[in-house]
This record gives structure tokens, sequence and C-alpha cells, in this order.
């Protein structure tokens, strides 16, 4: 059947109330009704499945802990389940000694009866009567007139009057009356006014306070605007007799979408009360929802009396015992409620909650409240236990704000604006063609992937393994000291697995690494952007590093400005570390798959990048990362030996001539500490060594004093000596990791013969596991060239 083209043939619409000089539209609410849960009994006389009584329990416990002082725990003549159930929570002493339980009954003597008797014992105990009253219900329902209608009402309250004060006196429990003149909505306003006060003479005993009678006022169906329920309760209000012994209470279902809106205009029109259940479960489209009107108190700065600040415990709980779902869409408490998926939406909460961090420190500082103001979201989700994790939800509907906004709260890391556009893109590209929501996870994942950032999971063709950065006067030098020093990148970066040591100059670190990149592997870049921020505070805080990199020949403006570009980012505790490893994310990003110069060792007399290619493959074989002058100092030794041999150097006799070069041996042999002790002397704060060492194969024992372990030991050799060594240079490193970790140290000695000839230096490398005993034998072995030249020297002067 097709909707009819005009309804008012069918459906008739409600009459206004002429209420001149009606109230409420000016006033404001500033403070909370008295609440009343009806969800044990409305909401569950709703239900295909009413709820059983641990059911029933269970609820009742959640709406406790919440706060509700006033609970409508069943229609005890409806069911034994019912009628167990108020008996047991009186049986149990589960009833809290401030609450009021509610019992609903019919105007029926026998129902009135078996309703008294479910309550007798309790502390404090309102029973409620009810009704209906309205015009279609006096003649369809009860066949009955006004004046019958009333006398129904009035012969009943006087039976709930008799029943309970018999009760009170042989149970001493407290009783309240409530009386609903059911179907208020619909009722002529003159004669809900005329039945209440034929109730409120037949009780007798209205009175102050706790004395008070209870008028609720149900919209039993929602029939007209809330304005209208609004104008029925400021009628009401304005002419019930003794207003002052009276508690008026609401009662509004939902069958038109708007009892929440009727509701709070109610109450500006005069209502104490509002009966109602959690998430509006209830008849037909509902109870007015009481989580609703709580929190729309709360947001207005009211606190509302009742606590929902664990409002997913409260929503598994009602749920579970409803049978029901929240829908996603609910008020406060639905799933999507605080989630965001649009791009504007999703810019706007991440700028509000930048702008509010900055305001709160501000207002934190100058003593003002720090109020909640946060595009979209009118209240703060984590007053509700929830967190920020559903703010923003990504699809292909949303923005680079948003996703931004993930990043941000997932990875701590404040992506530069146009690094935001460019991972947007990544992002939208997949979520175009997975066609669904894009989680946290994915986001984060597809960060990490395209950035190669975030473990060695997600690591690029290029790792980079450790550096140095040192600075030198410029050439020319400029005598500002701001700009007169150039930066020299050292480092040792795996490529493709494979490490490499490259160096490279520019004037500041990332221009360094820039220019080491393309020396040792043809890669031509520069950078467009860069920005930096820390993570955290205090001595855990580090730093985060944005580089954006074009390619080096597009530097004239215009070509700048539309060359294609790769992001990268970097987190180290050293910001120099930082910006570095953003600079290899972005590297990563450029080359792709591209195939990089392999390593080749060109040790030939004009080779320009030979000295790194040594290194490297000094590193390779036995993963030793020697300093840089130690090795300048091997490159002149290897450019030597290739000479002698015709200008080319095989890998092996490398490794070979960087061995007997350095005493270098990792097997017990040449040089070893076989036993060492270290005194520390206290008057001096000097150190006292002794022990037996091997030098050169030769046994020798040693006793020396210095600063430290190793000035001790150069003091024992020059013992030894007619001349004098000193260390001029000292390096390490750790080699593997965890238990088997190792340390290298380099050391570089000058020796001065007795008689003032030349000065000469050379290097010693050990490995150990004694760190200690590791830079002994790095001393040791470097002495060895100076015994033939001592002995000479002495011979010479003999
Ligand atoms: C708007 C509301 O939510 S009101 C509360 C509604 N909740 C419930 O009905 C849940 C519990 N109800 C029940 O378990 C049952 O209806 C009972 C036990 C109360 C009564 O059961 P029954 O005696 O079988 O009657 P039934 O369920 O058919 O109720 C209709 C009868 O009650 C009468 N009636 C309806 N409301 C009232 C009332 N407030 N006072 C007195 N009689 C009433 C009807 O006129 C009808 O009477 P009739 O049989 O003489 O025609
Ligand atoms: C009993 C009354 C208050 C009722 O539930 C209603 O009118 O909806």
């Amino acid at each position: 059947m097709p909707m009819l083209a005009d309804p008012s043939i069918k459906y008739k619409p409600y009459t206004p109330l002429d209420l001149p000089n009606r109230q409420w539209p000016s006033k404001v609410n500033r403070s909370p009704p008295i609440w009343l849960s009806t969800d044990l009994r409305d909401g569950n006389q709703a239900l295909a499945n009413p709820m059983t009584v641990a059911q029933k329990s269970i609820f009742f416990d959640t709406l406790l802990k919440c706060g509700f002082k006033e609970i409508e725990v069943a229609y005890p003549a409806a069911s034994d389940t019912d009628f167990n159930f108020v008996r047991g929570l009186i049986e149990q002493g589960r009833i809290p000694d401030d609450v009021w339980i509610q019992v609903l009954t019919p105007a029926r003597e026998d129902l009135i009866k078996r309703t008294v008797d479910a309550v007798a014992g309790a502390k404090k105990a309102i029973i409620h009567m009810y009704n209906a009253c309205c015009p279609t219900f006096r003649q369809v329902v009860f066949h009955n007139s006004k004046e019958d209608t009333v006398k129904l009402a009035v012969k009943h309250t006087e039976i709930v009057r008799k029943l309970t004060e018999e009760c009170a006196a042989k149970y001493g429990t407290q009783f309240r009356y409530q009386y609903s003149p059911e179907t208020f909505s619909q009722t002529e306003p003159e004669f809900a006014l005329e039945v209440c006060e034929a109730v409120k003479k037949a009780w007798g005993k209205a009175g102050l306070g706790d004395e008070r009678i209870i008028f609720n006022l149900p919209a039993t169906v929602e029939i007209g605007p809330p304005n209208h329920y609004a104008d029925l309760v400021e009628h009401f209000c304005r002419h019930i007799s003794e207003r002052e012994k009276i508690i008026i209470s609401l009662h509004p279902h939902n069958d038109r979408g708007t009892s929440v809106a009727a509701a709070e205009l109610a109450i500006l029109a005069g209502a104490d009360r509002v009966e109602g259940c959690l998430f509006g479960n209830g008849e037909r489209t509902g109870n007015v929802d009481l989580v609703n009107l709580a929190l729309n108190l709360y947001t207005q700065g009211v606190h509302p009396g009742v606590d929902f600040s664990d409002i997913q415990a409260v929503i598994d709980v009602v749920t579970a015992c409803n049978d029901l779902p929240v829908h996603p869409r609910h008020p406060y408490a639905g799933e999507l409620v605080f989630t965001a998926f649009s791009g504007s939406h999703q810019d706007a909460i991440k700028k509000g909650f930048e702008a509010q961090r900055a305001r709160h420190q501000q207002d934190e500082r100058e003593g003002r409240n720090k109020y909640w103001d946060i595009p979209y979201l009118p209240i703060d989700p984590a007053d509700l236990g929830c967190n920020y994790e559903a703010v923003i939800r990504v699809n292909a509907q949303s923005g680079k704000g948003g996703i931004a906004y993930l990043v941000q709260q997932h990875l701590g890391l404040d992506m530069p604006r146009k690094m935001q556009i460019s991972f947007y893109q990544v992002v939208q590209d997949i979520a175009d063609r997975e066609a669904r929501e894009m989680t946290v996870e994915d986001i984060t994942t597809a960060f990490r992937k395209t950035y190669h950032f975030g473990g060695s999971a997600y690591e690029g063709r290029l790792v980079l393994k450790s550096y140095r950065i040192s600075s030198e006067p410029a050439p020319g030098g400029l005598t500002d000291e701001s700009v007169d020093e150039r930066r020299q990148f050292d480092g040792t970066i795996s490529v493709d697995g494979v490490l490499r040591v490259i160096r490279g100059d520019g004037n500041g670190p990332l221009s360094a690494l820039l220019d080491a990149l393309r020396t040792h592997l043809d890669i031509d870049l520069s950078v467009r952007e860069y920005s930096e921020h820390t993570i955290g505070t205090d001595q855990n805080a580090k730093a985060a590093s944005y580089v954006e990199l074009v390619p080096q020949g597009a530097d004239v403006k215009e070509t700048r400005q539309s060359a294609e570009s790769w992001w990268g980012v970097g987190v180290d505790s050293d910001i120099a570390g930082s910006g570095l490893r953003a600079v290899l994310s972005a590297v990563n990003s450029a080359i792709g798959d591209r195939q990089l110069p392999e390593l080749k060792l060109s040790v030939g007399f004009n080779a320009t990048t030979g000295q790194a290619d040594v290194a490297t493959a000094i590193l390779n074989s036995l993963q030793l990362e020697l300093p840089r002058r130690l090795q300048a100092s091997f490159f002149e030794v290897v450019q030597r030996a290739a000479r002698d041999h015709g200008g080319e150097i095989s890998y092996d006799d490398l490794v070979r001539l960087f061995r007997e070069s350095y005493g270098y041996y990792e097997e017990e042999g040449r040089f070893a500490v076989k036993s060492f002790k270290l005194e520390h002397l206290t008057d001096s704060g000097r150190s006292r060594l002794s022990g037996n060492f091997i030098i050169n194969g030769k046994a020798v024992a040693l006793e020396g004093e210095g600063s430290g372990p190793l000035s001790a030991a150069v003091e024992a050799v020059n013992r030894g000596l007619d001349g004098k060594v000193s260390i001029r240079e000292y390096a390490e490193h750790s080699i593997g990791e965890g238990s088997d970790v190792k340390a290298a140290s380099y050391v570089e000695i000058a020796y001065e013969g007795p008689g003032g000839s030349p000065k000469f230096t050379t290097w010693g490398v050990a490995i150990d596991q004694d760190i200690t005993a590791s830079g002994l034998k790095a001393v040791l072995a470097a002495t060895r060239a100076v015994e033939n030249a001592d002995r000479a020297e002495k011979a010479g002067h003999q």
C-alpha cells in the first residue's frame, strides 16, 4: 500500500495547548533531576525474553554502581520471576540504605496486595500505581467514564494506603506513593489534574521531603513535539495544588524520536524527576535514554549525579541483559560516535587537539580552567573511559589530517604538511584498491614500509650501521665561526647486505652523507625540505627528523617545484643521527630496485675512492671499522704494496697485509696478554699495571704506571726503551652482539728516538672479549716496530 497522498484523512494532529505566558522556553537548567531507572520494569517488559533473576541482579548492581538512588525493580504481580527477584534483593540485603526500590502495580486489589507483599521488609519502597486516563483508553480499554476513571484511581489509592500502612507497621518499611495517570500526554490536561487532585486527596498524607507524593506524567506514546509535552507539564505544575508536596516526574517514550528533547524541555517546564532506561530500551522505540540525558547535562558543565566514567562496562552489562545491541551511532555510547572517517572532520579534530594542547598549557600556567573545545567532539571520550583510538578511522573518504593524526598517536611522529600529503596518497591508494577501512595497523604498517621505519623487518637496501661526523675548517677559511666549518661523514652502511665504508664532505651532516652516497654509490640527491621535533621529554627524549630529497640536478627553482621527490623519516637519540636516518629512509625510496655500483677493490695509484674501498674490504673480512686516520695510513701501505705488484693486489693479500702491518691476529700468538693486574693508586689517582705479555712472539713481563691502563702500558714499554712512545689516537668499537660481543681497539702511537731522530707513528689493532685486554694488546701490537727502531737508534749512538 502506498503512503497516503493526504495523510490528514487518516491521522489527527495533536491538539496544541493554549498556555499563555509559558515560561519554560526562556529557562536554563543547571541542576540534575532525580533519576529513576525503569530498566528492570518498563525496559524488561519490552524484551522478547524478559531478564532472568541472574540478569536482573547484574543489571541492578550496575545501576547501583552508576549511582542511581531510585530503581523500579519489577512489576511483581506479573510473574514469579519478578516477585522472587524483589524478595531476593530484600532478603539478601542487597539494597543500600539510601536507595529506593520502586514496584509497579495496576489498579487492581489482588495485584496491589501481591505488589506490597513483594516489598515487605525493604527499607525504602515506592509503590507505583497506574491507570490510563485518556479518552481512547477510557472508551476502548476500560469502558469507563471520566468519573469511573477517577473512582478507579481513588479506590485503589486508598487500597495502596491501607496495605502499605499495615506493611509498614509490621515490617518497618518506609513507603512513598507514586501515581501515574497513564497516557498523560493524550489526556485532557484539566482531567489529568482532576484525577491527580483526587488521588492526592485519597492518599491523604502528602507532605514535604520524603513525604511528597510522586505524580509521574507519562508520554506513554509520544504523540506530539517536545514543546507540547513541555506545555502540558508546565500547565500541570502551575495548576496542581500544594506543589511543594509533590514530585513531578516525567516518563517519556520515544515514538517520535524526541523523548530526550521532550524530557529536557519538560524539566525546564518544572519537572523534578525523570524515569527512563539506559540507552533508551523500553516499549516500542523505547523509554527516554537516561545516559543520553545525563551526559547532555555533563557537557553543559553540570554533574548529572550519575556516573558513566566506564561506559563500556555499562554497555556490556546492558547489552548482555537486554540481548539488544547499542546502535553504533547511539549518542555517547555507540561504537562510532567518537569516530571521524571524513577528511575535513579528521583535519579539524587533529588541529583541535594541537591547539587545545597549547591552550591548556597556557591555561595551566595562568590558573584557568582547561575547557574542552575540540571540533566535532562535544565530549572528551576519556571522561567516559574511552581512549582516542577510535576518534579517527580511515577509509577512502579520509584525508591527510586524519592519517597524520593516527601516525602521530601511534608512532609519535608529527609529519610535516607536505609529507602528510605524500603519505596520504600511499594510504589512499591502498584504501581505494582494497575498498575497505584502513585500520591503525594498516596505516602504521604502510608507514613503516614506505619509509623503512621501525626495525629490521622494514629495513631498506641501505642501512646506517655506524657513523662519525667531524668538522674541519672550510678551505679558504671564512672568518665567521658559524660558517667556516665543513662536516665530514665517515660511516659504515650496509648496501644490500654488504657493509660499505663511505665518506663525504658537506656543509652539514646531511649534505656530507649525500656527498658520500654520490661518491661511493652514484646516488645523486639533494635536500629540498628538512624539519625535526623531539619525541618525549627529559633523558628519554628522542629526535625525529623528516627529509624531502630531490634529484641533484633539480636545483633550478621551477624544476625543483615539480621534480619527483622522496620523503624520509628518522628517529634517534641524537639529532644528527635522526637526520642521517631520515636521509637514508628517503634514499631507499628513491633508489627503488635500481642497480648500485658494486664494491671494487681497485687500489691503483689513481683510485679516487680507493681508501674507502680498502676500508670496506677490511670491514667485510675482519669486521673492523677502521678509524679514518688508520684508513688513510693503511691505504698508503696498500698503495706501496700494489705498486710492488704491478698496481694490483688481491683481496686475500690485502687482508694479510693488514694483519702484518698492525699486528692483528685474532688467535693467541704474536701479541697476547697472558695475565695482568690493574691497581688503582688512591693517593695519586693513577693506575698501576703489571702483567705477563707476549710481544711479537716473546714472553715479556711489564710493569708501569699511568692515568689509565693504556698510559700505564705505554710507561711500562718505555721503561725498556731509550726513546719514548706516546699514544696519539685511540678508538674502539664492539663486534657482534649479546654474549658473543668482543671489543676491537685501535691505538696509534708516536715514537721519538733518544737522539731526536725523526718521530714516526704506527698503529696497532687487537680484539678481545675484555675491553681492557683488547686496548693493551693494541698498544703492544703498535710497539712491535718500535723495538727495532730503538735498538738501531741506540747502536747509532754508540
Ligand atoms: C504503559 C505500561 O507499561 S503499563 C505496564 C504494563 N506492563 C505489563 O502489563 C506487564 C505485566 N502485566 C501482566 O503480567 C499482566 O498483564 C497482569 C498480571 C498485570 C494482568 O494480567 P491479566 O489479568 O491476564 O490481564 P491482561 O494482561 O489481559 O490485562 C488487561 C486487563 O487489565 C486491565 N487493565 C489494564 N490496565 C489496568 C490498570 N492500570 N489498572 C487496572 N486494570 C487495568 C484491562 O482493562 C484489562 O481488563 P479486562 O480483562 O477486564 O478487559
Ligand atoms: C506505567 C506507566 C508510567 C508507563 O509505563 C507508561 O505510561 O509508559
